[in-house]
């Protein structure tokens, strides 16, 4: 006997890619109600660190009893010479192609492979998928907008003075949004990394190959840039894929039941509702010991109760932070001026279980995807302290278009450099709503994160939204299931 369709996902190494891809494809694994199963084809990550991690990850849902089949593929030589890690990503998933060939083909005839959702930087795999004749999706773990600039590139280099935007003057048009000042384009795209420019201008251009891209939104959040997408105002004159925003997709980690409560969070009970502003900056975001030391001063002066996840700098040759050594990096007397309304965290925290404590009222942060979905969904307010990738986007969208974070000024031009008292300032708006656009942040975010909670629970936008891809995937006329 035949056995049942399966969806084939291809997730990115690193958790906020992993995890997030995971999750997505467990809720259409729900939606679907067993009319197909779900198949992961894992690839070894390129470092030993993100490698160990994804099989953590692996280890533990392949044991949750899901309908979850995990696949590794055989690993590849690592590209060399490369220009930068966007450009050895694009390289090494090149290279897989014939492995994940071979392992769909593998599938057949006891598994019909219905789908091939792949991430977003890996669209040279729709080459597969075409030769196998299976649609092909991808799973977007960035904002619409950032999807939006994407498919837009072509267009926007005629707005390039230079080899980038690092000299254009006049506000840049991504369609649903603002115009962009060039200052808020994201580093990924800037004069010194025109390669990358290229990168995710191809991205962009095979996306429209796809039969639908999933996006990690909601149409409450992002209404106008989805619908300008949709609309192919993006790229004139070419019908869009279908959209599908499912979002938010957050992973919430299980928790042992014996598992204590994390030294965080027991020191969060001890403070008042809303008083303390988490500083936390992603899984690869680290200050040098000057831009350290104006964030102390920030804090020290803005009299505000904090909990400052403080990483030090990477090791040689990687991007991730390690753990800090804070009487290295710390101004001397800093701990001992602040203790008891702050906590100086110098490891990898549990972000989410503390986003989610009463105690936390606003969030400086670098504005990675999962960390404003997880802040819009507990309803704290942001400071976008935004620092590689997408992220200068993401802030600006926050900012200027959803309204419910506090702008920082940065200082570009100083490997955007922020002084103690433009980060006091920015906290003071936030967290006593001193300024307008303090004040509405506040409500703003309670009105995006009940906007969630509706979106992904029953007749909700996202949960509709599912249910549509499900039934695209299954090839069913519309409420025919
Ligand atoms: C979007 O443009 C860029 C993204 C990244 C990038 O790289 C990366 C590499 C890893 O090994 C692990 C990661 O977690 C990771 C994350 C990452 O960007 C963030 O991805 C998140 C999802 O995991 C989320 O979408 C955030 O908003 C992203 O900022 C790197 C890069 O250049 C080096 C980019 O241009
Ligand atoms: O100390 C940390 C730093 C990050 N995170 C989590 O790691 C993810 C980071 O993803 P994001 O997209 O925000 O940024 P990236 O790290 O991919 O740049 C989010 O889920 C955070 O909650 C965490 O739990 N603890």
């Amino acid at each position: 006997m035949a056995s049942r369709p399966t969806v084939v996902l291809i997730p990115r190494w690193g958790s906020g890619h992993f995890m997030s891809a995971l999750e997505a494809g467990k809720k259409l694994l729900a939606t679907g109600d067993g009319a197909f199963s779900l198949t992961v084809l894992v690839m070894h990550a390129p470092t030993q660190e993100k490698a160990s991690e994804v099989e953590g990850h692996v280890r533990r849902e392949a044991a949750s009893g899901l309908d979850i089949r995990f696949l590794q593929l055989p690993a590849v030589e690592h590209p060399t010479d490369c220009v930068d890690q966007v450009e050895f990503v694009f390289r090494y998933i090149q290279l897989h192609a014939p492995n994940v060939k071979a392992a769909i083909d593998g599938l057949a005839p006891s598994s019909r492979v219905v789908a091939v959702v792949v991430d977003f930087f890996f669209t040279a795999l729709f080459d597969v998928a075409h030769e196998l004749a299976v649609p092909a999706y991808v799973y977007f773990t960035s904002p619409a907008a950032f999807l939006a600039l994407m498919l837009r590139l072509p267009a926007l280099r005629e707005d390039m003075t230079g080899p980038g935007f690092e000299n254009t003057e006049r506000a840049l048009d991504v369609p649903g949004l603002p115009p962009v000042p060039p200052s808020c384009m994201p580093v990924c795209l800037v004069k010194s990394r025109i390669q990358n420019y290229d990168t995710f201008e191809y991205h962009g251009r095979r996306f429209m190959e796809a039969r639908g891209i999933i996006v990690n939104t909601t149409v409450e959040l992002e209404a106008s840039v989805l619908a300008a997408i949709a609309d192919g105002r993006c790229v004139p004159g070419r019908p869009a894929p279908a959209l599908h925003a499912i979002g938010p997709v957050i992973w919430f980690e299980p928790k042992d039941d014996d598992q204590r409560r994390h030294e965080c969070a027991r020191w969060l009970d001890a403070q008042p509702p809303a008083s303390v502003v988490l500083l936390c900056f992603g899984s690869m975001g680290s200050h040098d010991t000057a831009q350290v030391r104006e964030i102390a001063a920030g804090l020290e002066r803005s009299g505000h109760r904090f909990l400052w996840v403080l990483r030090g700098p990477p090791v040689a040759g990687t991007r991730f932070p390690t753990d800090a050594n804070l009487d290295e990096l710390l101004p001397e007397g800093f701990l001992e001026a602040t203790a008891g309304r702050g906590l100086v965290w110098p490891t990898w925290a549990p972000q989410r279980e503390i986003l989610s404590h009463a105690a936390v009222g606003g969030f400086v942060t670098h504005c990675g995807w999962n960390s404003v979905l997880e802040s819009l969904w507990f309803g704290v307010p942001m400071v976008p302290w935004p620092l590689y990738g997408e992220q200068h986007l993401n802030a600006f969208e926050l900012v200027a278009g959803v309204g419910v974070a506090v702008a920082l000024e940065m200082d570009r031009k100083k490997g955007f450099f922020v002084e103690a008292a433009e980060l006091e300032r920015a906290v003071r708006n936030l967290m006593d709503g001193a300024s307008e656009e303090g004040r509405k942040a506040r409500p703003k975010v309670s009105e995006s994160s009940a906007e969630f909670r509706r979106a992904v629970g029953d007749g909700g936008s996202s949960c509709a939204a599912l249910q549509r891809l499900v039934d695209e995937i299954l090839e069913l006329p519309d409420g025919r299931r």
